[in-house]
C-alpha cells in the first residue's frame, strides 16, 4: 500500500492527529509554527497538509509542493489558501464547515454583549483601581428591542440570529442566498441589499466569507446608514471592514463601539489604528473557534476527511471540486475505471483539438451523482496529450477551458439494451467520435466504438483494426501477428448493418512491433490500425 505523508502545520486537536496517524498507509508529522521559508523547504515531501489560519498556502508554496494532493483546513474560512493556485496544481482543498459554528456564534455574541456593556475597558479600569470613575464612564445600552443587522445568514449568522431573538432583538438579514421562505422560517426580516439591512440598525454583525466581493463590505458610507450609537461586531474576517473608516466613525461619535475578533492583517501591528480606541472597542485575538469543543470537532473532521480521501478516494467538503460521499462513491465507483478507459480510448480515436466532450448517462446511472465520472473521462482524455502529473481530476476543468474544450454532461433516461450505459463522445465541427461502456455483472466493459458493438475489457493492450467488410482480412491480420510472435488473448469482431465497415478488436499479450503496424496499414482493405494501451 502506498504511504502518504501528511504534515500538520498549525495546531489541531490531538484526537485529530491520532485519527490520521491510525489510518493505514498514512504517516503524520506535526510541525507547527514554521516560518514560510522553512515550510517551503519541506513541503515537497508531503502528500497532505493540515492547516488552520496561520499557515498561508500561497501559490509559491503550492508550486514547491510537487507531491501534494490535498489540503485540509481545520475550520471554515479558506482565505489563507490560494484556491486558484491549488486548483491549477491539482490539489484538493477541503474545509470543515460545521465543526466551529456554535463556538463562533457564541463568541460573536459575547463580543456584542461586551461592546454593549463596555466589558473590556471596565475590566481594565477595575484592575487599575479606577472603580468609581469607571462606574460613571461605562454606562452601556440594552439590547432588548434593538435592531440587529446580520450580513451573511449562513451557519454562524443563523445561530447568531436565534440567540439575538432570545434577547428580544429585531433581526434583519442580508444574504444573496436567503429566500423569503427561509427568512420567514427563521423569523427574520429579509433585506434586499446590505444598505437596506444597515439602514436604522443599532448593531451589525458580519458572518460572510472574505472574497473580492466582500472586501471592505463595511465602509464609511455604510457605517453612516446605521443609527447613532450603533455597534459593529466582526467575528468573520478583518478585511470585511475598512478599519480606518471604523476608527473615524467611532471618533465622530456616530458608532459607539465595536467588538472585533479579526483584523485585516493578523497579528495586527502594535500601532494598529483602532488600538487607541480601546475604551470603545473590545478586541480578541481570532478566538472565535477556540473552544475545546470546536477544536475537537474540526480536528477530527479534517483528519477523517483526509484519511478517507487517501484511503478510499471519498471527497467531502471540497471547495474546488465536486464532493463525493461514501454512498455516492459506492454507486459510481465501479464506473471510474470505465470512465478512464473511455477517455483513453477517445484520446486515440479522436481528432487533435476537439471542440467538446459530451458525457451522457443512460438508464439508472442517469440518476446517480456522476460529476466525478465525467471529470474522470475528461482527465484520461487530456492526460494522453500532457506530461505526467500536469492534469488531474482537480485542475482538469481549467486545463480544458484553456484548450477551448467544453465538457457537456447529459442524463438520458431513454432505454438502451443495457440497464446502464456511459457514453462519451468527442466532437470537432461536424465529426463525432463515440465510445460507450457499461457494467456487466461486476465487470466494466467497453461495448461500443463509433456505433459498432464490441465487448472488451477496460484494461490491457489492444490492436484495433477497421477494415472493409470482405473475406480474408481477419486471416491476414492473424497471420501477420503470428509472424511477429504477438499472441492474441481475445478477439472481438463487429460490422456495420450495411456491411460496409468492420472492426476487429484484439487483446494482445505483447506490444505489436511498429513494422507490423506499418504492414497492416498498407494492406488493401484495411482503413485504420491503432494500438491501444488501456
Ligand atoms: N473568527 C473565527 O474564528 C471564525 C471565523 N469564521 C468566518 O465566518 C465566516 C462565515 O462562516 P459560516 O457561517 O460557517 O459560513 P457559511 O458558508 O455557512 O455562511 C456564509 C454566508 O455568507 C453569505 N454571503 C456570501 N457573500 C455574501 C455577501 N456579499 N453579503 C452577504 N452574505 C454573503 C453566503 O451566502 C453564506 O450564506 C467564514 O467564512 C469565516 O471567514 C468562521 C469560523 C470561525
Ligand atoms: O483556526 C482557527 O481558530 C480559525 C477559525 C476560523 O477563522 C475559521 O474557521 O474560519
Amino acid at each position: 500500500m502506498a504511504t502518504y505523508r501528511v504534515l500538520v502545520s498549525d495546531p489541531i486537536s490531538e484526537k485529530g492527529v491520532e485519527a490520521l496517524a491510525a489510518a493505514p498507509g498514512i504517516s503524520v508529522d506535526v510541525n507547527t509554527g514554521l516560518k514560510p521559508e522553512e515550510l517551503l523547504k519541506i513541503i515537497g515531501d508531503y502528500h497532505g497538509l493540515v492547516v488552520r489560519s496561520e499557515t498561508k498556502v500561497t501559490a509559491e508554496l503550492l508550486a514547491a509542493a510537487t507531491n501534494l494532493k490535498a489540503v485540509g483546513r481545520a475550520g471554515v474560512g479558506v482565505d489563507n489558501i490560494d484556491r486558484k493556485a491549488a486548483t491549477d496544481h491539482g490539489v484538493i482543498v477541503m474545509n470543515t464547515p460545521t465543526g466551529n459554528t456554535i463556538s463562533t456564534a457564541e463568541h460573536a455574541f459575547t463580543l456584542m454583549l461586551s461592546a454593549a456593556r463596555n466589558i473590556g475597558p471596565a475590566h481594565s479600569a477595575v484592575l487599575k483601581g479606577d472603580f468609581k470613575a469607571a462606574r460613571k464612564a461605562y454606562q452601556g445600552i440594552e439590547l432588548n428591542t434593538k435592531r440587529l443587522a446580520i450580513l451573511g445568514m449562513g451557519r454562524i449568522g443563523t445561530e447568531f440570529a436565534k440567540r439575538a431573538q432570545a434577547f428580544n432583538m429585531t433581526v434583519v438579514a442580508y444574504d444573496p442566498f436567503l429566500t423569503q421562505t427561509r427568512a420567514d422560517e427563521l423569523k427574520v426580516e429579509l433585506a434586499a441589499t446590505p444598505d437596506e439591512a444597515l439602514k436604522g440598525a443599532d448593531v451589525v454583525t458580519l458572518h460572510v466569507p472574505l472574497t473580492p466581493d466582500t472586501n471592505r463590505l463595511i465602509n464609511a458610507e455604510r457605517l453612516a446608514l446605521m443609527n447613532k450609537g450603533a455597534l459593529v461586531i466582526n467575528c468573520a474576517r478583518g478585511g470585511l471592514i475598512d478599519e480606518e473608516a471604523l476608527k473615524a466613525a467611532i471618533e465622530s461619535g456616530h458608532i459607539a463601539g465595536a467588538g472585533l475578533d479579526v483584523f485585516e492583517v493578523e497579528p495586527p501591528p502594535n500601532d494598529h489604528p483602532l488600538f487607541t480606541l480601546n475604551k470603545h472597542v473590545v478586541f480578541t485575538p481570532h478566538l472565535g473557534a477556540s473552544t475545546n469543543e470546536a477544536q475537537e470537532n474540526v480536528g477530527i473532521q479534517v483528519a477523517e476527511q483526509l484519511r478517507d480521501f487517501f484511503v478510499t478516494g471519498e471527497i467531502r467538503n471540497a471547495i474546488n471540486m465536486p464532493s463525493l460521499d461514501a454512498k455516492a462513491l459506492a454507486e459510481v465507483g465501479p464506473y471510474l475505471g470505465l470512465a478512464r478507459a473511455l477517455g483513453k480510448l477517445l484520446a486515440k480515436l479522436g481528432p487533435a483539438g476537439p471542440d467538446s466532450l459530451r458525457v451522457s448517462y443512460h438508464g439508472a446511472l442517469a440518476k446517480k451523482d456522476t460529476g466525478l465520472v465525467s471529470r474522470t473521462v475528461l482527465t484520461a482524455l487530456l492526460e494522453a496529450s500532457h506530461q505526467e502529473g500536469q492534469v488531474n481530476i482537480v485542475n482538469v476543468p481549467a486545463v480544458a477551458a484553456q484548450l477551448g474544450l467544453d465538457l457537456v454532461e447529459s442524463t438520458i433516461n431513454a432505454k438502451t439494451e443495457f440497464n446502464e450505459l456511459l457514453v462519451a463522445e468527442l466532437r470537432k465541427g461536424e465529426a463525432r467520435y463515440r465510445v460507450a461502456g457499461t457494467i456487466i455483472g461486476r465487470s466494466p466493459r467497453i461495448v461500443e466504438i463509433d456505433h459498432l458493438y464490441v465487448d472488451c475489457n477496460i484494461s490491457g493492450r489492444f490492436l484495433l483494426v477497421e477494415n472493409d467488410d470482405r473475406p480474408g482480412i481477419v486471416g491476414v491480420i492473424g497471420t501477420a501477428l503470428g509472424a511477429a510472435s504477438v499472441n492474441i488473448a481475445n478477439m472481438d469482431l463487429s460490422r456495420t448493418a450495411d456491411r460496409s465497415r468492420a472492426l476487429t478488436l484484439m487483446e494482445v499479450d505483447s506490444e505489436p512491433p511498429a513494422a507490423l503496424i506499418d504492414q497492416l496499414r498498407s494492406t488493401p482493405g484495411i482503413l485504420r490500425v491503432l494500438t491501444l494501451d488501456l
